[in-house]
């Protein structure tokens, strides 16, 4: 049986998690892990799923309404005899057999969730209930991709798993942050009431390739400003902090969640922590030296600072990022730099 990570919660399982399909203890059949990927054509989804492939012995199917994601970033994999491609919108229940969930799916860039706030909640209600049902049905294990963002406007800092937040519940932002806490409440609840095996992680701002160019983040808008030669804008006042994982160790930390024994919520994140004029004077120097830099307005309800504390994923799972801000912004750069056709690579 798992064990919750975080304290402040009285769990009491009373039941075992549903038995999988007999094929799963079959001496004949060594049938191969099937897992799904909601959000897999999206940014992190489709990094996770290229590790997952590279075991032989994953089949990867993926589910997306491509609403932020895309079919380029799974294109080496479709034809894949382990890999399915299903457009799919999570808020409609999903019937497939599998035995792992990682569930992302979920638009995670600001200006993105903003767009149909109404849609985000939907997706992340309607669409976590939809993905603990189908656990619930096949005995699957789920992983739901939470956020730092449950911290809100944080009063703690660091911040640890057992804060439990500054939250804004009628902002702009509440669609996606208040989103995730119910998406959290599911998780735990489903797992109490129903034995489904659960696992959180509360992932803290990552970054790499594959980023929607004009996804509106903040790493991304300051690379694709850089290499166009544009202003690069900070938002006021600029002291706002923020801690970046690069996509590779934050991919790494969900798997390792995933095969665990611990349900989380866990902190996964980079604790290496920057203003966003500190971000800007790095990408300036590393990417375009002679770029300005701009203030510009500020959005409602930004969190003014965050940085995670990783003890428990250290400790639970073995689990610390490798790769620094200064490593990782080259790697992201040269993605940019061959989607907008400007490559030095041959
Ligand atoms: N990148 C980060 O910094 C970060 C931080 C915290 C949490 N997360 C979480 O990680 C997950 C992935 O984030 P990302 O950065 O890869 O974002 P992303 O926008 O690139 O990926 C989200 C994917 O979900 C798909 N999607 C959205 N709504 C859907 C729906 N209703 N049905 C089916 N598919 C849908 C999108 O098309 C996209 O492919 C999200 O759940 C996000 O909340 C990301
Ligand atoms: O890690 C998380 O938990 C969350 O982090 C981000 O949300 P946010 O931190 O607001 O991300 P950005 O939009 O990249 O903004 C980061 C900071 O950069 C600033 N910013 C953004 C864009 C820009 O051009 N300039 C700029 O200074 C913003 O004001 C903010 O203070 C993600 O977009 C969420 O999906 C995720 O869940």
């Amino acid at each position: 049986m798992a064990t919750e990570a975080a304290n402040g919660n009285n769990h009491v399982v009373t039941k075992k998690p549903p038995t999988p399909s007999p094929l799963r203890n079959s001496k004949f059949f060594q049938s191969n892990m099937r897992i799904l990927v909601t959000g897999g054509a999206g940014f992190i989804g489709s990094h996770l799923v290229d590790k997952l492939m590279e075991n032989e012995k994953n089949e990867v199917i993926v589910a997306d309404n491509f609403f932020t994601g895309s079919k380029d970033n799974l294109r080496k994999w479709i034809g894949h005899p382990r890999f399915e491609l299903i457009r799919h919108d999570i808020t409609e229940p999903l019937l497939v057999e599998v035995d792992q969930i990682y569930h992302l799916a979920c638009p995670a860039s600001p200006i993105f969730y903003k767009h149909n706030p109404v849609k985000t909640i939907k997706t992340n209600v309607m669409g976590t209930m939809n993905m603990l049902g189908l656990a619930k049905r096949v005995g699957a294990r789920i992983l739901l991709t939470s956020t730092s963002e449950v911290y809100g406007d944080p009063l703690e800092h660091p911040q640890t798993e057992e804060y439990w937040g500054n939250v804004n519940p009628i902002g702009v932002r509440s669609c996606y942050d208040e989103g995730k806490r119910v998406a959290e409440t599911l998780m735990f609840d489903y797992h109490r009431q129903h034995g489904i095996e659960i696992r959180i992680a509360r992932i803290f701002n990552t970054y790499g390739p594959r980023m929607n160019i004009d996804d509106g983040r903040v790493v991304s808008n300051f690379i694709a400003q850089a290499l166009r030669g544009e202003p690069l804008t900070v938002q006021a006042p600029g002291t706002q902090t923020r801690s970046f994982c690069y996509v590779s160790d934050m991919v790494d930390g969900l798997i390792r969640l995933m095969e665990g024994e611990n349900t989380g919520p866990i902190n996964l994140g980079n604790p290496g922590e920057f203003t966003m004029m500190e971000l800007a004077e790095v990408v300036k120097e590393l990417i375009e030296p002679s770029v300005s830099i701009k203030i510009v307005e500020n959005t409602p309800d930004d969190p003014r600072q965050r940085k995670p504390n990783i003890t428990k994923a250290k400790q639970l799972l073995g689990w610390e990022p490798k790769i620094t801000l200064r490593q990782g912004l080259p790697l992201m750069e040269e993605d940019f730099k061959q989607r907008l056709g400007m490559s030095k690579k041959a």
